[in-house]
């Protein structure tokens, strides 16, 4: 899994128990592959038009199948496996442009390098196929979230916070329908916004454990601002990434604080504010009467972050405990990783992965095609 903030392939060996319905998983071993400063650079200029960008694409996706196949070999020597050993890679690529309202979302991939490379059947392009059944191609998670961490007995939250932030509500057994009854979707940026501010202005990829933030006081000006953005008041089904949030959106906000003159510290608070809040307005119109919300994404590992959520639930009223998912047994930078080998799963087992009411598609989908080794 490689996904919207940038920064490298997260990696597992999954081993998922028999009955499909019912899965439980065993992580085998875990891999972090980063990505140098220039491919990051380089996935970022395609996420907006630019010169000569087929070319540019078929190029990066190249480059990302030798990083995919980096992270592979690491994990088969961490788990003393062989390929032969491995029933097949789920690999979600790098998107790098998602517009479902036009009927396309783009991961740039290499699926047939990445076989070439490894040996083994490689399954990718899990997004399309919901986009061409009318859905958002994303997010795609809460299938995952619902089959893995729901619980009979109470009203679960999963909060995955990557580059974008997402939200799965997983009722307990008294819901009429279990599958139906599943709701989740992006809430908007992550840590997207916290991570450009703090490359524009300390030339640091992201504020390791918020610490920039928490010297910082938010503005309620410029939260009341970034708030009135029209997609945090969209009804789900919906799903944004770069293509929304990025530095022209934020600059159009700070706009209109100038006279404030607020420090860069102040706006990187008020930007996890934002994260917290837009997060914690989604459980208390959907999730009112949540037990436990888990957190999974690289955001579970911010403190100051994680301090904003707990404090914006409780000025609800909401005594909702917040953990991580480690909690539920996967850590929370594993969870997308096993998500997409649990979606693998679902192709090769010619079962749906999506979850129609969650991404909107027409019906249940199976999503992804096979590149055999
Ligand atoms: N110790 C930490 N302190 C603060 N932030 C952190 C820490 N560790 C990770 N992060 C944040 O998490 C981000 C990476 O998260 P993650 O790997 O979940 O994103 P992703 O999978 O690329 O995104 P998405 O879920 O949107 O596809 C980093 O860019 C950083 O902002
Ligand atoms: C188009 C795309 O890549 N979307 C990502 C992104 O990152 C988080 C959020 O936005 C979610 O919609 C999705 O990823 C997760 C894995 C998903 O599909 O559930």
């Amino acid at each position: 899994m490689s996904g919207t903030s940038l920064d490298g392939v997260d990696g597992v060996i999954a081993a998922f128990a028999a009955a499909p319905e019912q899965p439980t998983v065993t992580t085998l071993a875990s891999a972090y592959v980063p990505f140098s400063a220039g491919l990051r650079a380089e996935l970022m200029a395609l996420q907006s038009a630019g010169q000569d960008e087929i070319e540019r694409e078929a190029l990066v996706a190249n480059t990302l199948a030798a990083h995919y196949a980096a992270c592979v070999e690491r994990l088969l020597a961490d788990a003393d496996l062989k390929p032969g050993q491995i029933r097949a890679i789920g690999v979600h690529g790098q998107t790098i442009r998602h517009r479902p309202e036009l009927g396309f979302t783009r991961q740039a991939n290499n699926p047939s390098l990445l076989a070439e490379l490894t040996g083994i059947d490689v399954i990718a392009d899990f997004r399309s196929r919901d986009v061409a059944a009318g859905g958002q191609g994303a997010p795609l998670v809460p299938a995952f979230h619902q089959a893995m961490f729901a619980d009979p007995a109470q009203t679960r939250v999963v909060v995955n916070i990557g580059g974008i932030g997402n939200i799965s509500v997983l009722h307990g057994q008294a819901a009429e329908s279990e599958e139906r009854d599943v709701i989740g979707f992006d809430t908007g940026p992550g840590n997207v916004l916290m991570d450009l501010w703090i490359k524009r202005h300390l030339d640091k990829d992201y504020d390791k454990d918020g610490t920039w933030a928490a010297s910082g006081q938010p503005s309620a000006a410029l939260l009341a601002h970034m708030r009135k953005e029209e997609y945090f008041a969209a009804a789900p089904p919906k799903s944004t990434g770069r293509d929304l949030f990025h530095a022209a959106w934020l600059d159009q906000q700070l706009s209109h604080t100038a006279p404030l003159k607020l420090s860069p510290a102040d706006v990187q608070a008020t930007l996890a504010t934002l994260t917290a809040t837009t997060i914690a307005d989604a459980i208390v119109r959907h999730a009112p009467a949540a037990e436990t919300v888990y957190i999974c994404g690289g955001g579970a590992y911010n403190p100051y972050l994680m301090m904003q959520l707990a404090h914006a639930l409780q000025s609800h009223g909401l005594r909702a405990h917040v953990q991580s998912t480690a909690a539920l047994g996967i850590a929370p930078n594993h969870v997308e990783a096993v998500a997409f080998a649990w979606l693998a799963l679902r192709f090769d087992q010619r079962l749906p992965g999506n979850l129609p009411l969650v991404t909107g598609a027409r019906g249940a989908r199976i999503l992804g095609a096979l590149y055999p080794a």
